[in-house]
């Protein structure tokens, strides 16, 4: 007879999990590779930025001290020594009743302490000689757009474990980083097994079906910020089985493989993990899909032994392994982000176990719904393609009603969420899951 597997919540399986996370070294990349990744080190400005008084207008560079008698009735009058156009300086000292013609971005010349935009001069030519003519009073410091205003020399700007988004590429231009210090992406292993798996281009035959959790696998490691290495798929034989598990684990920073971790004749992954002499860290979870989720450690690498079923194969990576290759790249939140919600539709199914509903978010007036999809079982693939979140739905209960107030996990979200707020939100906990009108 089969032993019967003794499920643990999913927050225990959590835990277990992290204790294993580490975090991986650094490496230098292009600027043009930087982004999509997550910085290495904390940025700090090493200059003021802007680093010169400069500014925002194309007019003149004035002493505003020589306006303080203009008025419509009074009209200034300037004579214009030179011109700038950004990137040029001006090498003089502006003098009493003198402008500079300035362009947006350049530096203001010593002796300036104010820029009039060209719209509101009159220029005219006195002896031969340009001028222009003001009619108000201008205060100092207009139009000047400040050495440091937008960031101040020694301020932190971005801190290590910030996903490199193209604002972050600008400031690491602006601070020289032709070479960006980034995370390293661990390298994960892909292994599919089952007897039953075709190639991605094989016609279908009877009893076979293609193998689709390893391509979702693989786009998964991508979305979650490592470097897949995709191994094959292997028919169920032990030895066949536990070679290439044994030699892809040589290889990689992480093993995933689907399949075969059930309780079945065919599922064999228990016994590699014996074989290996693996510590397994549990074979069962109290949540749907992914109940059979396993995960073993050897030499303190994880295996993820994911369930052949679709939709438990994509759960349990999204809430085991992705955190452990999110640690390993640095990332602030490595936990998959988690908001609030309100249920699209009825969710009757029962269930004692965790479940996490493969949903859509909309936004509605404001609010954000989300929307179970498709077919809620776990050996479905079509309802994957529309969701972009996981509605968790905590187990123990008669079913979930369409308004009630609930937890979801953001499928495509670059920001995440600590570990303490993931394990400890409140609508974690059936009790709270209230309606909201
Ligand atoms: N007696 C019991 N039977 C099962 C239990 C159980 O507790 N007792 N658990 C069920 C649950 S829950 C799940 S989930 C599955 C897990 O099965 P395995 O992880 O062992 O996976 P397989 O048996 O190899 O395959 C299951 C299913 O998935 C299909 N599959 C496998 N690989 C792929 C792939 N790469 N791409 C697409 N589809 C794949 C496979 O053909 C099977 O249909 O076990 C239940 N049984
Ligand atoms: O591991 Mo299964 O997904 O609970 O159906
Ligand atoms: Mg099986």
């Amino acid at each position: 007879m089969v032993v019967r597997r003794r499920p643990i919540k999913v927050n225990e399986a959590i835990s277990r999990v992290m204790a294993f996370a580490k975090a991986g070294p650094v490496e230098h990349v292009p600027i043009e590779q930087s982004y999509g990744r997550f910085l290495g080190e904390d940025l700090i400005a090493d200059h003021h930025v802007p680093p010169f008084d400069r500014s925002p207008y194309d007019g003149f560079a004035i002493r505003s001290i020589d306006t303080a008698e203009g008025s419509r009735t009074n009209p200034i009058v300037l004579q214009v020594v030179g011109e700038i156009g950004a990137g040029s300086v001006f090498s003089e000292t502006v003098l009493e009743n003198q402008a500079v013609r300035i362009m947006t971005g350049a530096q203001i010349p010593d002796g300036c302490d104010a820029v009039v935009m060209l719209e509101v001069v009159k220029e005219v030519m006195i002896d031969n000689k340009p001028h222009i003519v003001l009619k108000r009073k201008v205060k100092e410091n207009d139009n000047i757009s400040f050495a440091g205003e937008d960031t101040k020399k020694g301020t932190i700007i971005t801190k290590k474990g910030t996903y490199i988004n193209p604002g972050v590429v600008a400031v690491l231009a602006t601070f020289g980083y032709k070479y960006v210090p980034v995370s390293v992406k661990p390298k994960v292993g892909i292994i599919a097994t089952g007897s039953e798996l075709l190639e991605v281009d094989e016609p279908l035959q009877p009893g076979k079906i293609r193998n689709s959790n390893a391509y979702m696998i693989y786009s998964q490691v991508v979305r979650a910020g490592a470097v897949p290495i995709y191994f094959g798929q292997f028919c169920d034989d032990l030895d066949t089985c536990f070679d290439q598990v044994q030699d892809a684990l040589e290889k990689v920073d992480i093993l995933i493989t689907t399949g075969g971790v059930s309780v079945g004749d065919y599922d064999f992954l228990p016994a590699i993990y014996e074989k290996l002499a693996a510590n397994v860290l549990f074979n069962k979870i109290a949540m749907r899909p992914g109940s059979v989720t396993t995960v073993a450690e050897k030499a303190g690498k994880l295996l993820f032994g994911l369930s052949g079923n679709p939709s438990a194969c994509y759960v349990g990576f999204e809430l085991y392994t992705r955190p452990i290759i999110r640690q390993y790249i640095n990332a602030f939140h490595p936990f998959l982000k988690k908001e609030k919600a309100i249920l699209g539709k009825d969710f009757a199914k029962a269930n004692p176990f965790d479940r996490f509903v493969r949903g859509r978010l909309s936004f509605q007036d404001g609010k954000l719904i989300a929307t179970p999809v498709g077919l809620d079982k776990s050996n479905v693939v079509s309802s994957l393609a529309e969701a972009n979140v996981l509605i968790v739905l905590p187990g123990g209960t008669r079913g979930y009603k369409q308004g009630m107030e609930v937890a979801i996990l953001l499928l495509e979200d670059q920001e995440g969420t600590t570990l303490d707020a993931f394990v400890n939100t409140e609508i974690n906990s059936r009790r709270s899951s209230r309606h909201v009108e």
